[in-house]
């Protein structure tokens, strides 16, 4: 069986810098003509000057021969200058802003504590029409870590798209029902990603019978009626929900480790993983709105003009266990069962 789509682009992506950023670029680039660029190098992508120089960068660690289009974010910090960001937008530089409550997950230290000092900001992108992308948890410690997700909707995100009229939002790699019926039902322009793990794997897949530390991520994988609830919003049609993959690489010693990094490395096998997932769901009719057609919506962008094509096998198709980068081996997503789709050169 053969499906052929529109070529997908990844809406949430870490590239991160150097020797990764080589190793991890055409992973992407293989599948993907487009993907949102996370600003959470170390030190952030803060001022414009600094995507430019990223973008610069990821395009120079491109291999010849491979089309790939980073489109550019902003770290939002308490001390963002609103026209830094405007002018950058303006340039055509930056695609969104991405706002990391400081302390939320891998190099969120420079990341927002008090959002009334970026009020300005946030008003200045609601005027430009520049969206908003968000890592939606709270970092307040009473909080149980699997409930953060809830209560950053109820008591940050609803007040702030409140008090900001016109804002356009992404909320980044939602893992709750909450989450799913909190974007079906808002008013005004708002978006989720959906990574391709969260529809894969729970909590139980994490903590059962051992502690996976590859499938440890932010925010962390929830009850499986969460995950039954994400892949129905997946399968929905509904153009509010697309794909942010959230391939996250961390090198195996900084996650197999008493203290391991958060983080899924998904981008080789990601189109393979969803394939399965809306095959078993009975929606392949729905997978190029998901991954190809319903994020461009959202940014305002056209879809792109080429196509990719999945092709189903009997036997199943063996990916790599981890790829070699030149900061070390980075473990690659396992569904945990075979994988029967390949995408086609
Ligand atoms: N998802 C993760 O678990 N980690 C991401 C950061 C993020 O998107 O939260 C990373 O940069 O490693």
């Amino acid at each position: 069986m053969r499906l052929t789509l529109r070529r997908p682009d990844d809406w949430h992506l870490h590239l991160r810098d150097g020797a990764m950023l080589k190793g991890v670029l055409p992973e992407t680039a293989r599948h993907f003509a487009r993907a949102i660029i996370m600003p959470n190098l170390v030190p952030p992508v803060v001022r414009g000057a600094d995507a430019l120089g990223y973008r610069d960068r990821i395009l120079s660690a491109l291999p010849k021969g491979m089309a790939f289009t980073p489109l550019m974010t902003l770290y939002l910090t308490e001390e963002t200058d609103p026209e830094d960001v405007a002018t950058a937008h303006a340039d055509g530089l930056i695609t969104a802003v991405k706002l990391y409550p400081a302390g939320a997950t891998t190099n969120s230290a420079s990341g927002v504590r008090d959002f009334d000092k970026v009020r300005g900001v946030l008003e200045k992108m609601a005027e430009i029409g520049l969206p908003l992308c968000f890592h939606g948890e709270v970092t307040t410690p009473e909080v149980d870590i699997f409930d953060r997700e809830a209560v950053f909707i109820d008591t940050v995100l609803d007040p702030l798209r409140r008090a900001t009229p016109g804002l356009r939002v992404t909320m980044e790699h939602i893992t709750t029902k909450d989450a799913v019926d909190y974007v079906t039902g808002a008013d005004g322009h708002i978006g989720a990603t959906i990574t391709t793990h969260h529809l894969m794997i729970n909590r139980n897949h994490m903590l059962v019978g051992g502690i996976r530390p590859h499938y440890y991520c932010l925010p962390v994988v929830k009850r499986a009626s969460h995950q039954a609830a994400l892949r129905a919003a997946a399968i929905s049609g509904n153009p509010r929900f697309f794909l942010g993959t959230d391939s996250a690489p961390h090198t195996d010693d900084n996650k197999e480790t008493s203290c391991g990094c958060a983080g899924v490395f998904s981008a080789s096998n990601t189109m393979a993983c969803l394939a399965h997932v809306f095959e078993e769901e009975g929606a392949l009719d729905k997978l190029e709105g998901f991954a190809s057609l319903h994020g461009p919506a959202h940014y305002g962008l056209e879809p792109n003009e080429g196509t990719i094509t999945l092709e189903r096998s009997d036997d199943p198709v063996p990916y790599p266990a981890k790829i070699e980068t030149g900061a070390g081996p980075v473990t690659l997503f396992d569904p945990g069962h075979p994988l029967h789709w390949r995408v086609l050169d």
